[in-house]
């Protein structure tokens, strides 16, 4: 029964979006099913570019919208990728207004998110660093394919960098403080069997049953009415989101101020090199 709920939505980076005249959504098809399937696709390891972000909100909204949509799933088409987390070379290198566009958009997504009437469930079927794990942590259930090399959490300061109060907020919501403050303070990456001991994921399945699995969880949260759900949801989060909806600028200014420190531009190159030379 499950299975009928399905469809498919890609997210990809703009260049490699279909022409405005085939438009991303074929909602009479999807209208019937109740369920989008968003599937992250920006190779090599789905970095969170602006342009991801922002195709990222444009799908969103557009579900968000359409009143027949009740649920998202979200998962990667990059195999053993979920997502790298934000895109590192966004950080480096650029100019002020390109970092406060960037960090906008971030602080949108993350709205979008955390605060969705949608019902999201996260099918992490990859490794989920920084980024990639703040967006699984929004969504309203994570089920991780079990393999030893999908490793989730918030690893900024292994970067060198820190995670802003709204990323630490949505991981204290999930995991509760104690753990929250030695995997941010450590910047832990969590394989499977640790981030479901922890609550960082509810489930943890075979890799060829994270999709399946995903479709059974839909469709026990799709059981309950809706406008209870998303009270219940919003009850629960706004006061979270709320914070940053405040002071959203400060925000914005805080970033700028942060990333532009030359030994912040050092650590994100630093760590960028590293990645690189890994293959050589
Ligand atoms: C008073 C308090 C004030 C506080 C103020 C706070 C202000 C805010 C501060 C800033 C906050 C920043 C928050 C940051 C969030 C993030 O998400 S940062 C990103 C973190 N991500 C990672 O650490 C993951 C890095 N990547 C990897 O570990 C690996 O790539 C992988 C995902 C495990 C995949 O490995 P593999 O398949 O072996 O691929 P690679 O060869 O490593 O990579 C392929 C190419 O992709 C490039 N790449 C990888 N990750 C990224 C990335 N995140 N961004 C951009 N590019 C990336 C990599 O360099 C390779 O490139 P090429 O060599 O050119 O092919």
């Amino acid at each position: 029964m499950a299975q009928d709920l399905v469809d498919g939505l890609l997210i990809k980076a703009r260049s490699h979006l279909p022409p405005p005249s085939e438009p991303l959504g074929k909602l009479s098809k999807r209208d019937r099913k109740g369920v989008a399937v968003i599937k992250l696709k920006n190779p090599p390891v789905n970095s969170l570019s602006l342009e991801v972000l922002t195709e990222f909100v444009i799908s969103l909204e557009k579900l968000e919208n359409d009143k027949t949509f009740r649920g998202v799933i979200v998962t990667s088409d990059c195999p053993g990728i979920f997502s790298a987390g934000l895109d590192l070379t966004e950080m480096c290198g650029k100019s002020q207004a390109h970092y406060a566009e960037f960090w906008r958009a971030v602080q949108e997504l993350w709205l979008r998110l955390y605060l969705s009437n949608l019902v999201l469930i996260a099918a992490i079927n990859g490794v989920s660093p920084a980024g990639g794990c703040l967006i699984s942590l929004t969504c309203d259930y994570r089920v991780l394919a079990d393999n030893p090399k999908y490793n989730i959490g918030l690893n900024e300061t292994l970067l060198g960098v820190v995670a802003p109060s709204w990323f630490k907020d949505t991981l204290v919501n999930t995991v509760g403080h104690r753990t929250a403050e030695r995997a941010l303070q450590l910047g832990l990456l969590f394989p499977p069997a640790e981030a479901l001991r922890v609550g960082m994921v509810d489930q943890v399945v075979p890799e060829d049953q994270v999709h399946s699995t995903a479709l059974s969880v839909m469709a026990q949260w799709l059981a309950v009415p809706d406008h209870a759900r998303q009270l219940t949801k919003s009850l629960m989060r706004k006061p979270t989101a709320d914070r940053l909806v405040k002071q959203r600028d400060a925000d914005i200014q805080y970033f700028l101020q942060f990333v532009s420190r030359d030994s912040i531009q050092k650590s994100l190159r630093m760590y960028l090199d590293k990645l690189r030379q890994k293959k050589g």
